[in-house]
């Protein structure tokens, strides 16, 4: 039997998200075609066709530097990812790294596994060569935060818990999060007075033009000799190979990051992990949860919620009407020319919500009554929409 939706997976999702895709609508796996919805973690879908058919696109995460959100604004599709789901998943790795900074633990724990010879002689060469592990306590030191958001602000705070100074630099922060933010955290005047007054420096800055390289040579260059990296946000936001001659220098201590590659993953002054920021069971199922009930919100009614490239657009539907979900430029008439060809019919109009972002706008209209494929061709050839669908009455 054909079901209503058809949602193609392209990484493993949590099946306490899956599940709230009910069984009788919903055909969910990762062989399915022509579907109306893609869900992602980390997949690359820059260089991957995306089928005519899809309609949204959900990222069970926080980043969307994997999908190409410029193109899919252009065809009208919504591109949702899942704020602040695993931000504590991240801020609790994120701890791990300073620790693992400040106590040498990779480096020691490696040694603790290579030694050889009965307990006695164990004990020996642990006595012998622990010295060469001995790290620095975090009271009094000074953790600078790059990005105050989801994750930056729990890690600002958290540090401050450690004993830690913290400063921040954050221009754009939201004011979500600025009510979060302890006021503890000093705010840093510009970027560079972060790196040069920072012991341990973390960055949670989103991957954007703006930010690829932000960790450049010259503001490296600004850091103390003895400083910590810590980059658990994306591996394009540090320049590795200034890093990675900083560190050779010796005028960088350390590079903790979520990030292996060739450039880091043997270097003796490096730690990298596989990517597991987010990696924690309940992390995964906050994403996915998220990311699965703003796909069912945009499918079966429309609305827009979390998405990186469309605005806020959320309407309970009216009981006994049908929904035009209508995308469209954002231009003078759009809402009196669908209100025109509505009432030209004849029909009336229950409610409407018209919301815009940037040059892209969302029209849901609930309208009295049937509304069938020839209302939509006469939609889609408005000029300025870039899709409209109709959608039943809810159940
Ligand atoms: N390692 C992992 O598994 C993992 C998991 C989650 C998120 N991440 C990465 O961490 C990033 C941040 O996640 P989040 O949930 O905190 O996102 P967020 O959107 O809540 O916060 C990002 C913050 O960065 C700020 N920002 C942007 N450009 C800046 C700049 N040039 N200087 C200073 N601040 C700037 C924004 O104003 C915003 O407050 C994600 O985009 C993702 O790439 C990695
Ligand atoms: O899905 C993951 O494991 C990583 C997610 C993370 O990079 C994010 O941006 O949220």
């Amino acid at each position: 039997m054909t079901k209503q939706f058809r949602i193609q997976t392209l990484n493993a999702i949590s099946g306490a998200g899956l599940s709230r895709f009910p069984d009788d609508r919903y055909d969910v796996g990762g062989n399915v075609t022509d579907p109306d919805a893609l869900l992602v973690r980390s997949a690359k879908l820059h260089d991957a066709p995306i089928p005519d058919s899809v309609l949204a696109i959900a990222r069970a995460g926080a980043g969307t530097n994997n999908i190409p959100v410029d193109a899919m604004t252009q065809r009208g599709i919504p591109v949702f990812n899942t704020p602040g789901a695993n931000a504590n998943a991240v801020k609790e790795l994120v701890l791990a790294g300073l620790f693992i900074a400040s106590r040498n633990l990779i480096p020691a724990a490696r040694f603790a596994h290579e030694l050889t010879g009965d307990d006695a002689e164990i004990a020996r060469a642990v006595e012998a060569g622990k010295k060469q592990f001995v790290g620095f306590e975090l009271p009094g030191r000074t953790l600078g935060v790059i990005g105050l958001g989801a994750i930056g602000v729990q890690v600002a705070n958290a540090a401050l818990g450690l004993g830690l100074n913290v400063v921040g630099f954050d221009p754009g922060i939201s004011v979500e999060h600025a009510w979060h933010l302890s006021a503890e955290v000093e705010r840093a005047e510009s970027m560079e007075e972060v790196f040069r007054r920072a012991d341990i420096l973390t960055v949670h800055v989103p991957l954007i033009e703006s930010t690829r390289g932000l960790v450049s040579t010259q503001r490296i260059a600004l850091m103390k000799e003895t400083a910590v990296l810590l980059n658990f946000a994306r591996a394009e936001i540090v320049d590795e190979a200034a890093v990675v001659a900083a560190l050779d220098e010796g005028t960088l201590g350390g590079y903790v990051c979520d990030f292996p590659s060739t450039a880091v993953h043997k270097h003796p002054k490096c730690i990298s992990l596989p990517h597991l920021g987010a990696s924690t069971k309940e992390a995964e199922r906050n994403c996915a949860v998220m990311a699965v009930d703003e796909l069912r919100g945009f499918l079966e009614d429309g609305q827009v919620h979390n998405a990186v490239n469309f605005p806020e657009a959320v309407l309970p539907r009216e009981p006994g009407t049908r929904r035009l979900v209508i995308v469209n430029q954002n231009v003078p008439n759009m809402v009196g020319q669908v209100s025109t060809l509505v009432a030209e019919r004849g029909q009336n109009i229950a409610n409407l919500l018209n919301r815009s972002r940037g040059d892209l706008a969302v029209t849901l209209v609930d309208v009295e009554g049937e509304l069938g494929e020839d209302v939509l061709e006469q939609l889609r050839a408005i000029d300025g929409v870039l899709s409209a669908r109709a959608l039943e009455p809810a159940a």
